[in-house]
């Protein structure tokens, strides 16, 4: 090597150096800037109310969020302990929460949905924009068809119901004339997407093997986006939506629906149409028409019932209405198991039933209201296992001065600590106790028996909301569990393997689901004592 290229290379070996000192230099002062604005927004950004969830004030806004992602409860209990009659906030990758306790309840289901908005936080909280989810800002169609259509229709929906629960039970249950392991989350899974395809699409595409599965998987796959997305930044949702699978899956869902589904649509809507046009606007003489496409057709204006956004749409009420009211049956079979002298005592409610209004297969919405002890086991073991800690989702589209001075600022995030405010013991005394027939007991006082329900809201019970924005699928949620509920204690028996205690739930953030992967043992019980053929026949 001569002189001048060994100056070359010792310059090269210089600059090379020198770069990788700056690179070093710069990517530590990156980290380190992002690690003191990861702080300092959590501090001065933001409502100005107590921050809770951090164990100093030099911990990132990261680790106070997957604190929050590994146990969001103590987060939430904390803080609702510390400041239960005032706002308080944490700190989420993606955003702050404001954290309401439930004494503003009533002042803020006054307010329009312009200025707290409920579809705005709810298709945030589960990340619309990578999700598929921001369908549900277009319009709320979906919600007046519920209002409008399918509550008021469930006692003629109640017969649907159950053909189409008879026909998963025979499907989907295996033979077990002894006893037989199975996963209930999926069995009850597959009960809950066939009875709510029926109500949804009607015959016979709810039996349609892929609209099963893209009503069931779309929801999983938006599940696993959320939770993912939501341990990073906001900046970098873009970018890992684009390289998580989940996200395109679910994306994959939605074409797919609309591929099985918008023919079936424009078929329906040139049919409604031709009805019209002959001056029969009685459009739900067969039975079979009542179904909430249907209904969507009937009541959306021409911007609304684009088809490609029905089918979309319906995938989404999927979402929203088959995990919700699947878990709840889980979880409610799960604490069956765990005391399994209730069972007895939930039989015997249904023989009554059926001894004063007739067999099953004739009830209708008003033999369900009986079942008193049924609806407070759920109303219970939703308490205990509730689908989310957080609800009452608002964002505030503009600046709200509450009537004791606090102030929601524009673009606030706000919610509830929903299970901290039901178990406080001025709500629930011995909140801690797991009381089978604690609101069958308060139904019976005076002028309450119509309150306590499983479906019914209140301001400290706000498991689906409260108010003209509560869900809307609640009332149907309920017939359709107590139907599935009836099926299975009437036509089986239940209980835990061996030395297995009450499965546990899962938790990410503030959501908890059922446990999937357990099992319990199932045994068909005589033929007639089965809910099929009790009171049949009897005149
Ligand atoms: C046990 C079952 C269910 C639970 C726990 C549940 C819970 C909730 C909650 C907490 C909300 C938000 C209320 C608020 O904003 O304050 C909601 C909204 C909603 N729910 Fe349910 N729900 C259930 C079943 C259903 C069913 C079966 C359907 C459909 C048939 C449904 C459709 C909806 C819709 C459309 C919304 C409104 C979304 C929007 O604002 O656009 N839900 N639900």
């Amino acid at each position: 090597m001569n002189s001048s290229s060994y100056d070359t290379a010792s310059l090269a070996i210089k600059a090379t150096e020198q770069l990788r000192a700056i690179t070093v230099l710069e990517v530590a002062l990156a980290l380190l800037g992002g690690y003191a604005f990861s702080i300092l927004s959590m501090h001065l950004g933001g409502p100005k109310v107590p921050l809770v969830g951090l164990r100093s004030i030099f911990e990132s806004r990261y680790l106070a969020n997957w604190r929050f992602f590994r146990n969001a409860g103590s987060v939430l209990n904390l803080g609702y302990g510390k400041f239960h009659n005032q706002a308080w906030k944490f700190a989420r990758a993606d955003t702050d929460m404001l954290v309401l306790p439930s004494q503003y309840v009533e002042e803020l289901r006054s307010l329009p949905s312009q200025v707290a908005s409920p579809t705005v936080a709810h298709a945030f909280n589960l990340s619309g924009g990578h999700t598929n989810m921001n369908i549900i800002l277009k319009n709320n169609l979906h919600f007046r068809t519920l209002q409008e259509k399918l509550t008021p229709n469930l006692s003629r929906l109640t017969r649907p119901m159950q053909d189409e629960l008879n026909y998963a039970c025979k499907i989907d249950l295996p033979e077990c004339e002894d006893w037989v392991a199975i996963k209930p989350y999926y069995t009850i899974l597959r009960l809950v997407s066939r009875i709510s395809a029926r109500i949804f699409l009607g015959l016979p595409y709810c039996r349609n093997e892929e609209w099963l599965e893209i009503s069931t998987e779309f929801t999983e796959n938006v599940f696993v986006s959320l939770v993912v997305l939501r341990l990073f930044p906001r900046y970098l949702h873009g970018v890992l939506a684009w390289i998580l699978p989940s996200t395109w899956i679910g994306a994959s869902y939605i074409r797919r629906a609309q591929k099985l589904l918008v023919p079936e649509i424009k078929k329906r809507q040139a049919a409604l149409a031709k009805k019209i046009e002959s001056g029969n606007d009685d459009v739900s003489d067969d039975p079979n028409d009542n179904n909430l496409l249907n209904w969507m057709i009937q009541l959306g204006n021409n911007i609304e019932t684009k088809p490609h956004d029905l089918a979309h749409l319906e995938v989404v009420m999927s979402l929203a209405s088959i995990h919700t009211s699947q878990m709840n049956a889980v979880h409610v079979l799960y604490d069956l198991a765990a005391l399994p002298g209730y069972i007895e005592n939930l039989r015997e409610e249904i023989v009554q039933v059926i001894k004063e209004d007739g067999p099953w297969s004739k009830w209708d919405k008003n033999s369900f209201y009986k079942l008193k002890k049924l609806d407070s086991f759920m109303r219970e073991s939703q308490r205990f296992n509730p689908p989310s800690l957080l609800s009452y989702h608002r964002v505030i589209l503009q600046d709200i001065v509450l009537k004791d001075g606090t102030l929601l600022p524009r673009g606030s995030h706000i919610a509830m600590p929903v299970n901290a405010i039901q178990n406080h013991p001025s709500v629930t005394p011995n909140p801690e106790v797991f009381d089978p027939l604690r609101y069958y007991n308060l139904r019976q006082r005076d002028g309450e028996n119509h309150l306590h329900q499983f479906a019914t809201t209140e301001p400290n019970i706000l498991n689906f909301g409260h108010g003209k924005h509560a869900c809307p699928g609640r009332f149907f949620a309920s017939l359709e569990i107590k139907n599935i509920l009836v099926r299975l204690l009437m036509d089986y028996d239940w209980k835990l393997p061996e030395g297995q205690g009450r499965p546990e739930n899962l938790k990410a953030h503030e959501f908890i689901f059922p446990n999937q992967k357990a099992t319990l043992l199932m045994k068909a019980r005589p033929k007639n004592l089965s809910v099929l053929v009790l009171g049949e026949g009897e005149a």
